[in-house]
């Protein structure tokens, strides 16, 4: 089969096959054998001859026949092979520096009986319901309905909505907290924002309340990402329509509404200051980190929760992980004790009582949550009072718990009670694609380059059902180094030999800074790193744009390269580019319609990314087993749409596969899970041949080309970045939990197979020598320390704490972990700490930007 892709001169192949094997005569026989085996290598794998040049073309499908046809616009780009700028013979070659073949010296790999198999896709479980429910007939106000229909396009609820809001919204149930537990991408967001904004709506028609009633309800996000996104959910309902007419002064229509119900987002990142004078004009939803909040709860006596009505923890689980726990006590007894406040002075009457309304309803708590783990469970006994448990199948149930709770005398209540355990399995919606290719380590890098040039091509088909936009593709890496590395990679590498080109930054940036005020900065960091390229553009990946995001960016970068990602870049984020070898901007001239997002797993919970294609784990997950894959496979396959989550497996990771599988399968309860989640596998030669293209074995050879590129970046002085990126991923490899050892662990790695995944020639002893042991040491300290510059970063944060008293609690749980977690990795075994420096280092790092230190 013809897979489109040309050798449009010298077929390399041909050239190869054709070479003549020089004879060596005389000398002693064993020099004679090297020097034929030598030959032989060397007419493997050809020569790569200044003049040639190889025509890449992405393969498409004729989508009647099933037959690969060319497309009528090729996606084509040029690729000039040129000697190695390094010499490959032995005599030439540095000390220690090892030139392998790609293809040789690899364990073998099972094939799979059936690559590529196109599998119907299961129905969607997480898409709005086809039945006759309707967000009317569960009570919501028809403006909100509206709204929902007009700004949304959303029309019909999910099952988790159902259910959320039949547990909610009765008047019945209004003493009751709420525990949600739901698959990703089911609409939790709307499932706890709508009942609180049809809770507030009618406060809008009393013409005595304006935004200086103080705040009415919380919302408590892990992470700035997700506070910033569930913000901008909340301020595009705040826009909706007061009433049914176009004027909301109509009197004939009732009385006059006023728009005072707003919403604002306190992240840090502002002066305090700032924050300060915002929370005392009044912010009545506010959505928050906890760090940030309970630090006001404490030390601004200007910010009004005496009438907070809500309470929402989203990423309940993952709030547990990052420490919060005893933040979030913090909290909670903060907002009981300023209730209590109000309600002695409206009692003496000496504050202002707002009279006609509920104010003594109790505050409401509603918890977010993947799985009920038991530290989950722990803090649903201190902050929820008697939940309803609230499942995406559970609609029957709910309602019969809150009819329960109407007939039960009050004597019964009981208060803390625990949930129940956790019996249903955290799964990936069922319409998910998930498959993975066991790649051995040499070919990891070309095979990942393989891959998204598949997934890209696919997307472009006309029969596809991805968006007209293009792609999009988060690709998960183990550590901020390795992704930096790959992006810098992708966004460097030269198929033409030449010099890596720097980075083009723009020298006219807009510097007036955010105009955004949820976007504030400390003074003096206006404008800091707004040089800082956001955007990778690669000649192998033609019209596709290639961001990156992990904890050790500043949080402009991060929020500049998720717009990116998205395609809603502001103009002064598309000036930051890195430039890609100059042939990936002249030759893919068209502007780009595909995104890749290279990311740790920052980004694995709840980013709400519209329309990703793929989700690909190039590095599986260190820590949170396979609760953290189904997390990060659920960015794709929201709300319905189709999606595919590759995992990218080492030969001596095989047992992952039956492992996750049974870990999503355990306790199976209902037809859809008996039926089992799996992941089906795909040949590594199935996806070079389907990336790289060619007839036979042509693959090799271009992928081979592909690698040496690569290899050349890093010899042009990136050998730093490909050893810092190959040290990192192996510490944080090393970090797998003890129960993931005998699939993970760092001895069935061999490290010089490896090394050439990071584009390295030198052998691992080559590598680790570089590295003298007190150097190593000094990195390895300051790794988990956070390195130099973020250790008296820290020093400076612990010193500000120290001033100001009063430590912030969870950066103190943070730092006590970090601590631990230090001792571990100090004492010589890779003991796991419950927290893993390389992916919670992001999350500290961003904890930091939570906290407003730079
Ligand atoms: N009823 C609905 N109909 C169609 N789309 C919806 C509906 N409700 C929500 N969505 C969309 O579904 C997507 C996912 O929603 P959301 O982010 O709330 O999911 P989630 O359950 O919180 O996921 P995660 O667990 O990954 O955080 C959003 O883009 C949202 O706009």
């Amino acid at each position: 089969m013809d897979d489109g892709i040309l050798l449009n001169i010298v077929e390399a192949g041909e050239q190869s096959s054709t070479r003549k094997i020089p004879s060596k005569k005389g000398g002693r026989w064993t020099d004679r054998v090297k020097a034929k085996k030598s030959a032989k290598r060397r007419a493997r794998i050809p020569e790569p001859n200044a003049s040639q040049t190889i025509d890449f073309e992405l393969p498409a499908e004729d989508p009647a026949s099933g037959a690969t046809v060319r497309p009528t616009k090729r996606a084509r780009f040029d690729v000039e092979v040129v000697p190695s700028v390094e010499p490959t013979t032995s005599t030439q070659r540095p000390k220690g520096q090892i030139i392998s073949s790609l293809f040789s010296h690899n364990p073998s790999v099972p094939t799979p009986e059936r690559s590529y198999s196109k599998r119907p896709a299961a129905a969607p479980s997480n898409a709005p319901l086809a039945d006759d429910t309707t967000f009317l007939g569960l009570g919501l106000d028809p403006l909100i309905v509206t709204h929902l229909r007009t700004k949304f396009t959303i029309e019909n609820p999910t099952s988790i909505q159902r259910a959320a809001l039949s547990a909610i919204l009765p008047e019945s149930t209004l003493s009751r907290d709420v525990f949600i537990q739901s698959q990703t991408g089911s609409g939790k967001t709307l499932a706890f924002l709508l009942p609180i904004i049809q809770d507030l709506l009618p406060l809008s028609s009393l013409s005595y309340i304006d935004r200086s009633i103080g705040t009415l309800a919380i919302i408590i996000a892990p992470t700035r990402e997700l506070a910033k996104q569930i913000s901008d959910v909340l301020e595009s309902l705040l826009t909706m329509r007061l009433r049914a007419s176009e004027n909301i002064d109509d009197e004939a229509n009732g009385p006059r509404l006023t728009r005072w119900l707003v919403s604002g987002l306190l992240i840090g990142g502002a002066t305090r200051a700032h924050e300060k004078a915002r929370l005392r004009k009044g912010v009545p939803i506010l959505v928050t980190t906890p760090g940030r909040l309970l630090d006001h709860l404490q030390n601004t006596s200007s910010f009004d929760v005496g009438k907070c009505r809500w309470l929402v923890l989203d990423e309940a689980d993952r709030l547990m992980e990052l420490g919060f726990e005893e933040s979030i006590t913090g909290i909670i007894k903060g907002l009981d004790g300023r209730r209590k406040l109000a309600a002695a002075a409206a009692a003496e009457g000496t504050s202002m009582d707002v009279g006609g309304w509920d104010w003594e309803r109790r505050r409401r708590t509603v918890l977010c949550s993947a799985t009920i783990r038991e530290d989950v469970q722990k803090l649903a006994g201190t902050t929820l009072h008697r939940p309803i448990v609230v499942k995406a199948t559970d609609v029957a149930q709910a309602a019969a718990e809150a009819q329960a709770a109407l007939n039960q005398p009050r004597s019964q209540i009981v208060v803390d009670t625990p949930l129940p355990v956790d019996t249903t399995k955290f799964t990936p919606p069922s319409q998910l694609s998930q498959k993975y290719v066991v790649v051995p380590l040499k070919l990891r890098l070309v095979s990942l380059i393989a891959l998204l040039r598949t997934i890209l091509t696919e997307s472009s088909k006309p029969t596809t059902s991805a968006t007209p936009e293009g792609s999009r593709i988060i690709v998960f890496l183990s550590c901020t180094d390795s992704v930096d590395f790959h992006w810098s990679l992708l966004g460097g590498v030269s198929m033409n030999g030449g010099a890596a080109p720097q980075a083009s930054l723009s020298s006219d940036e807009d510097s007036s800074g955010s105009d955004d005020e949820n976007e504030p900065r400390e003074p003096g960091a206006k404008g800091e790193k707004d040089d800082e390229p956001i955007e990778a553009r690669c000649a192998l990946l033609p019209r596709t744009s290639v961001y990156r995001l992990h904890g050790s960016l500043d949080q402009q970068t991060r929020m500049a390269s998720l717009r990116g990602f998205i395609g809603t870049s502001k103009s002064k984020d598309k000036a930051r580019t890195k430039s890609p070898s100059k042939e990936a901007a002249d030759k893919d001239d068209d502007a780009p319609t595909s995104s890749i997002l290279l990311c740790t797993s920052v980004a694995s919970r709840g980013l709400d990314l519209p329309l990703v294609r793929a989700v690909v784990q190039y590095d599986l997950p260190t820590e949170g087993g396979a609760n953290e894959y189904v997390h990060r496979v659920g960015r794709t396959a929201r709300a319905g749409k189709g999606g595919e989550a590759w995992a990218i497996i080492t030969p001596s990771e095989t047992d992952w596969v039956g492992w996750v599988e049974g870990k999503m399968n355990k306790d199976a309860k209902d037809s859809a899970r008996k039926a089992g989640v799996k992941l089906h596998a795909v040949g590594v030669q199935d996806v070079l041949r389907q990336g790289f293209g060619g007839r036979g074995t042509d693959y090799e050879v271009r992928a081979t080309e592909v690698q040496l590129a690569f290899e050349r970046w890093v010899l042009k002085g990136n050998n730093a970045l490909a050893r810092q990126a190959f040290q990192s991923h192996m510490r944080a490899y090393a970090t797998h939990p003890s129960d993931e050892k005998h699939i993970f662990h760092i001895r069935h790695l061999h490290t010089g197979h490896l090394a050439k995944a990071f584009a390295l020639r030198e052998a691992p002893t080559a590598v680790s020598g570089q590295v003298t042991k007190k150097s190593a040491k000094e990195k390895k300290v300051g790794k988990f320390n956070g390195g130099g510059k973020k250790s008296s970063q820290r020093a400076d944060r612990e010193d500000k704490i120290g001033a100001g008293g009063k430590a912030d609690t969870g950066d103190r749980m943070r730092d006590a972990i970090r601590v631990q977690g230090r001792l571990a990795k100090q004492g010589g075994a890779m003991v796991r700490s419950g927290v893993d420096d390389f992916q919670i280092a992001s999350g500290y790092d961003l904890e930091r930007l939570v906290h407003g230190q730079k």
